[in-house]
């Protein structure tokens, strides 16, 4: 049997730790037989390759008596860049508890499981639904709704360095007066509003204004304002900081891909740029 999972790029802004969009990039776990222990074979560096690892520990929080298995992990979800790989993995867990434990969970319980084991649905919620989501904690719970998907391509720059998602929260106010909350929300809900009418003008606009964590992580990465001024004269409606970064998302208008890819080469920057599409679906089971 074979997993399925969809990397993910959450807050598009002002959603923080609310709002994400599943990509195009993907983690594949295939199980195969019952072992003594369990062993996940993979080619990542610094990842476990027991029980520890955070497919298999994820899988036996959701089932303890999982008999272990052998399992073979193939990803092109760079690690700790902003695109949900610890998400990707987490829900990759849970899906081999379902079918092996032959739980039938419904999506709402793996949400609810995998935002508990995340903290935040901002990732894991789209990489069980596909596209677009916006979700929170309410009484202790988990809860998501899909959004419409802006026709827009998503372009990654994706920098060459890694950044922890803990030290990219280490950075962020441990608390904000009661005005800048209530502005900071105003402007996630008129973003989050936008999207829903495809006003996607107003949309692109609040979703460079997000006054939670954007002006505090910019100094971690310093490509996000670049890419931005890149995308104003080149066709982004909006570009943002992919998760905990530093990869740095820019959803632009298909008909200036190329002007905005020369743009962000002519400002100077180096690294990997990848076309990504919206991914529809979230994590599939394979039968074989
Ligand atoms: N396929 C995997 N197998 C096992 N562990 C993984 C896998 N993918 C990610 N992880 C774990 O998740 C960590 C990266 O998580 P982190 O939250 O720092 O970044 P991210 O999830 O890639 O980015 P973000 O949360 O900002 O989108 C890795 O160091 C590793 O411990
Ligand atoms: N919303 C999270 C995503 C990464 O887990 C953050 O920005 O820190």
């Amino acid at each position: 049997m074979k997993i399925k999972v969809p990397a993910s790029s959450a807050n598009l802004g002002p959603g923080f730790d609310s709002i994400g969009i599943a990509i195009s990039l993907y983690l594949t776990i295939e199980v195969l037989g019952e072992t003594s222990h369990w062993y996940v074979d993979h080619q990542m560096t610094d990842i476990p390759h027991d029980e520890t690892n955070m497919i298999v520990a994820s899988a036996l929080k959701v089932k303890p008596d999982l008999p272990p298995h052998k399992l073979r992990v193939y990803s092109d979800i760079p690690l700790a860049h902003g695109l949900g790989s610890s998400s990707s993995a987490i829900v990759g867990g849970i899906e081999i508890a379902d079918r092996l434990g032959h739980l039938g969970l419904e999506d709402h319980e793996k949400i609810e499981m995998a935002a508990q084991m995340e903290g935040h649905p901002d990732n894991v919620a789209p990489t069980i639904l596909g596209s677009l989501v916006v979700g929170c904690k309410v009484h202790g719970h988990f809860t998501a709704v899909k959004a419409p998907v802006p026709p827009f391509a998503l372009i990654a720059y994706i920098p060459a360095y890694n950044l922890k998602t803990s030290d990219s929260r280490a950075v962020l106010p441990k608390s904000l007066t009661f005005a800048d909350a209530v502005q900071a929300s105003a402007v996630a809900n008129t973003a989050v509003a936008a999207l829903f009418a495809q006003d996607y003008q107003k949309a692109g606009e609040l979703m460079e204004s997000d006054l939670f964590h954007e002006r505090y992580r910019s100094q971690l990465v310093p490509e996000l304002e670049i890419i931005r001024n890149v995308g104003h004269k080149h066709g982004a409606i909006a570009t943002y900081l992919s998760g905990a970064g530093p990869t740095v998302m820019s959803l632009v208008d298909p008909q200036h891909i190329n002007d905005f890819v020369n743009g962000v080469r002519e400002a100077g920057l180096k690294d990997e740029i990848r076309r990504l599409e919206v991914a529809p679906t979230g994590v599939k089971y394979l039968e074989d």
